[in-house]
């Protein structure tokens, strides 16, 4: 778990990634560290990373801790980005598109369902293609942006890793996008937040699907 200046959800990364796969070993990776300690995954987790100045995840992106990933990532490795991760792999060009503000320019907090239309990735390999999750978000900066011709890139190869549902549009996406995976699909990034979805005290458990993925894809 990589922890940025501002970031604020690791703890549940953590929590949610020990129920996941049953072993309580997860690492936390400050910023300006650039040793992995020889992890299997890494997750860069939600928050705020640097106030979210110049654009959300933007300085973030040239920490020495973003070094690291980016060439544990090049070598194959699982890689979650999660709402400002998301923002700050965009940033890092781990992964297609850009991150704008919501159209409504409000801070949007609720359930939001998504749609899984790629099962074939690190961190989707637990779920099937067409299944449907119920996961938090809580974001500002979601609307996940490609113009017209990346977007057509990114469909033909089938990196569109989750859609909203249909009749559910949180922030104004491009194709109504959640999640997207690089052309390896070792990286994937979302808005929504399945580190909020472990617990049926709190509702969903949707969220174990992704965290319990890498090791069900490294089984195949
Ligand atoms: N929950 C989060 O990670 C928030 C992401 C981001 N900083 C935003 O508001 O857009």
């Amino acid at each position: 778990m990589v922890q940025f200046p501002g970031t604020c959800d690791e703890i549940d990364a953590v929590l949610a990634a020990e129920r996941a796969v049953g072993v309580g070993n997860a690492e936390l990776l400050w910023h300006r560290d650039r040793d992995l300690k020889g992890v299997d995954a890494v997750v860069v987790p939600g928050g705020f990373s640097y106030g979210d100045y110049l654009r959300a995840g933007s300085i973030a992106a040239l920490s020495p801790a973003m070094g690291a990933v980016a060439e544990f990532a090049r070598a194959g490795g699982p890689v979650l980005g999660i709402c400002n991760g998301f923002q700050v792999l965009c940033e890092a060009g781990l992964l297609p598109g850009t991150m704008l503000m919501n159209l409504s320019r409000r801070f949007t907090f609720r359930d939001v369902t998504l749609r899984v239309e790629a099962a074939d990735t690190a961190w989707t390999a637990a779920t099937s293609a067409g299944q449907e999750l119920v996961i938090p978000a809580k974001h500002q900066t979601g609307r996940w942006y490609a113009p017209d011709d990346l977007l057509d890139e990114v469909r033909g190869n089938d990196q569109v890793v989750f859609t909203y549902a249909a009749d559910d549009r949180p922030n104004g996406s491009s194709a109504n996008v959640a999640g997207v995976c690089n052309a390896q699909r070792n990286v994937v990034g979302l808005m929504p937040h399945p580190e909020h979805a472990t617990d049926p005290l709190t509702g969903s458990v949707d969220g174990l699907l992704l965290f319990r993925s890498p090791a069900e894809a490294a089984r195949v």
